[in-house]
C-alpha cells in the first residue's frame, strides 16, 4: 500500500509540474493507517448511515472495498450524492485535504460517505496515507505566487489529527474541525491580489486545463492479494476538465491491466497518463494510459 501510495504521489507531483520525489520527505515517517470499516446490514438503512458525510483529512486514501457498494461522492454543482458502483480488481483512490493544501486547491478533496444496506454486510478497508506528525501542511510554495497567493493558513498535522480523533463519528455539540478552518477567506485574497496586480489568475496544471481529478480506481491484481501495482516510468500526458463532472472535482479514474495493454472504459479519455509503465512486484505488466469511467460507474 505504501508503495502504490509513494508512486501515485510521485504522479500527483508530476501533474503538478514539480519533481516525481516533491513528495517523498514528507512521508520519511508517517502517520499512515489502515482502517477496517465493516457495515452489517440495517434493518432501516434509509434512517441509518455507514459513515457520515467528511472529506478524508489525510493525503491520500486508497480504498480497498467487497462488491456490495455503499460508497456514495457528492458532486460539487448541485450537492447530489452519486452512488460509486463497486469495480471489481480496483481500488478507489481519494485525494484528501493534505494534497488539497498542498496543490493550493488545484486539487480537491471530495465528500463522500457510506450508505449501509438492509441485506447484505460490507466491509471496507481505506489505507490512509499521511505525514509524520511534525508535518506542518501548508500551500507549497513552488505553486503560490503574488498572483496566486496561499489559500491556506498552516496548519500541524498531528495537533489537526488529535482534535480530528477527538470528536471523529461523535456526536458533539462542536463542529468537528475541517480543513476550512484553515481556509483564507476570499476577502482577504481579494485583498493581497489587489495590492499586487489585478490579473486574475485561474489556476491551472503544468498543462493548461484545470485539474478535475479526486477520486480513482487503481486496479490490483487478484493473485496478488491486496498487494498494489506500482508505477515505474511515468510521461504525464494532458489534463482535461471532466466531461462528465464539468464543474466538479469528482473524476473517476480506471487503469485496466490485460497483459501488456491497457483497456479504456469508456472510450473518452479524460486523464491520460500514457506510457504509464507498471511493475508488480513479482511480473511486469504495462499499462498505458490511465482512463476514466463513464458515469455509468456513478450511478445518479
Ligand atoms: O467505506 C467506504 O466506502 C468509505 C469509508 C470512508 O470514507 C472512510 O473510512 O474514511
Ligand atoms: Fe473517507
Amino acid at each position: 500500500m505504501e508503495k502504490l501510495a509513494c508512486k501515485l504521489m510521485g504522479l500527483i507531483a508530476l501533474s503538478l509540474g514539480l519533481p516525481k520525489d516533491k513528495f517523498h520527505g514528507f512521508f520519511k515517517e508517517q502517520t499512515s493507517f489502515i482502517r477496517l470499516n465493516d457495515y452489517p446490514p440495517c434493518p432501516v438503512p434509509d434512517l441509518a448511515l455507514g459513515v457520515g458525510r467528511h472529506k478524508d483529512a489525510m493525503a491520500l486514501t486508497i480504498l480497498a472495498q467487497d462488491d456490495v457498494g455503499g460508497l456514495e461522492v457528492k458532486r460539487k454543482t448541485d450537492g447530489e450524492w452519486l452512488w460509486v458502483k463497486p469495480t471489481p480488481n480496483a481500488y478507489i483512490i481519494n485525494i484528501g485535504d493534505i494534497i488539497r493544501v498542498w496543490s493550493n486547491d488545484i486539487y480537491e478533496s471530495v465528500e463522500h460517505r457510506a450508505m449501509v444496506n438492509s441485506e447484505k454486510e460490507r466491509f471496507s478497508i481505506p489505507y490512509f496515507l499521511s505525514p509524520a506528525h511534525y508535518t506542518n501542511v501548508q500551500p507549497l510554495e513552488e505553486l503560490i505566487n503574488q498572483q496566486n497567493p496561499a489559500k491556506y493558513k498552516p496548519y500541524n498535522w498531528g495537533k489537526f489529527l488529535v482534535t480530528r480523533k477527538r470528536s471523529n463519528f461523535q456526536k458533539l455539540d462542536v463542529e468537528n474541525i475541517q480543513i476550512y478552518h484553515f481556509k483564507i477567506p476570499e476577502s482577504e485574497l481579494a485583498e493581497k491580489l489587489d495590492s499586487s496586480s489585478n490579473i486574475v489568475h485561474q489556476q491551472t496544471s503544468v498543462r493548461g486545463a484545470p485539474i478535475t481529478c479526486s477520486t480513482a480506481w487503481y486496479p490490483f491484481k487478484e493473485e496478488d492479494g491486496m498487494s498494489a501495482a506500482s508505477m515505474e516510468e511515468v510521461d504525464v500526458g494532458f489534463w482535461q476538465p471532466s466531461p462528465y463532472f464539468p464543474a466538479t472535482l469528482l473524476t473517476i479514474i480506471k487503469v485496466s491491466i490485460s497483459g501488456d495493454n491497457f483497456t479504456t472504459e469508456p472510450p473518452q479519455i479524460l486523464i491520460s497518463l500514457k506510457s504509464v509503465k507498471t511493475t508488480l512486484d513479482s511480473a511486469s505488466v504495462y499499462v498505458t494510459a490511465l482512463t476514466i469511467l463513464s458515469q455509468d460507474n456513478v450511478e445518479k
